[in-house]
């Protein structure tokens, strides 16, 4: 027997020598690392790490002084969160509380605006045309609830809904941006050990079934060894390793790194 070499995949998106200081503070070090398409890449590391100041260089919600970051080799350092948007990366966020009385299909279709053509306010004017652009997004979001099987909470306000079933739809509010790259940021924090194996089951699909690449922060080692093909480990602003679950598990600098936050 022999093993066909892995296909080539092309980078995706690349983070080049980013620093990010808050006053005399480096939250992010020198930062480089690549994440190819259609990989699973999880970023971990000890509190205060910086990977979630990371996440927000990614997404255009905070400005690295230095570095470069590439998203199909376009560069998109600095640019605003919605222009990133718009090139295709969502993001989850750790605070799904803040959609106040909001049906789960509002939140889900709030991830649509970058879509919209006809601009609302004057789409009765084009009352066909805005029409027609409305029936396609709501064909999205409702593939997308089927997909998350949200169906029975549909109609039904988010913050009255579980915390679990809350974190799934800000996961759906994300697809619908239809993005290539997904930013999640702990998408198993505060969820019982039934909602993280369900969740552990919807990021493959999104990434087998829909095709998506993946970055996600997150704590539950057991998941990021489960569900990772790469994994890039941060410690106090610096990338210390990076490799598979187990070249990762097994190197010392990783274990120092946590051993020296207890
Ligand atoms: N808006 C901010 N203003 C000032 N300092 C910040 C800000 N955001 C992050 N920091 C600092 O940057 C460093 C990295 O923080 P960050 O939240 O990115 O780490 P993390 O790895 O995501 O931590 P955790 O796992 O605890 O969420 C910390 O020292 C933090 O205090």
């Amino acid at each position: 027997m022999f093993h066909l070499p892995a296909k080539p995949r092309m980078s995706l998106l690349k983070v080049s020598n980013v620093t990010l200081k808050f006053g005399g503070v480096k939250a992010i070090d020198n930062a480089s690392f690549e994440l190819r398409e259609g990989e699973i890449l999880a970023m971990i590391g000890p509190n205060g790490a910086g990977k979630t100041s990371l996440l927000n260089c990614i997404s255009g919600f905070y400005k690295p002084q230095e570095g470069q970051i590439f998203f199909r080799n376009e560069e998109i350092t600095r640019k605003k969160p919605h222009i990133i948007a718009r090139k295709g990366i969502a993001r989850t966020f750790q605070n799904v509380e803040l959609y106040g009385g909001m049906t789960t299909l509002d939140v889900i279709m709030s991830g649509r605006h970058i879509h919209y053509k006809c601009n609302p306010i004057f789409s009765g004017l084009y009352f066909i045309k805005g029409r027609d652009e409305e029936i396609k997004h709501r064909e999205k979001v409702e593939e997308i609830i089927d997909f998350l099987d949200l169906q029975q909470y549909r109609r039904k306000v988010v913050s009255t809904l579980p915390y679990g079933i809350q974190k799934r739809i800000e996961l759906g509010r994300a697809l619908a941006l239809e993005p290539q790259l997904l930013l999640l940021d702990e998408p198993m924090g505060g969820l019982s050990f039934e909602e993280k194996e369900d969740m552990a089951v919807y990021v493959l699909e999104i990434n087998e079934d829909l095709g998506i690449s993946i970055l996600l922060i997150e704590h539950d080692m057991g998941f990021v060894m489960d569900i990772s093909d790469r994994i890039v480990v941060l410690d106090r602003g610096r990338v210390i390793a990076s490799g598979t679950p187990d070249e990762v598990k097994d190197d010392p600098r990783v274990i120092q790194a946590y051993v020296g936050e207890g």
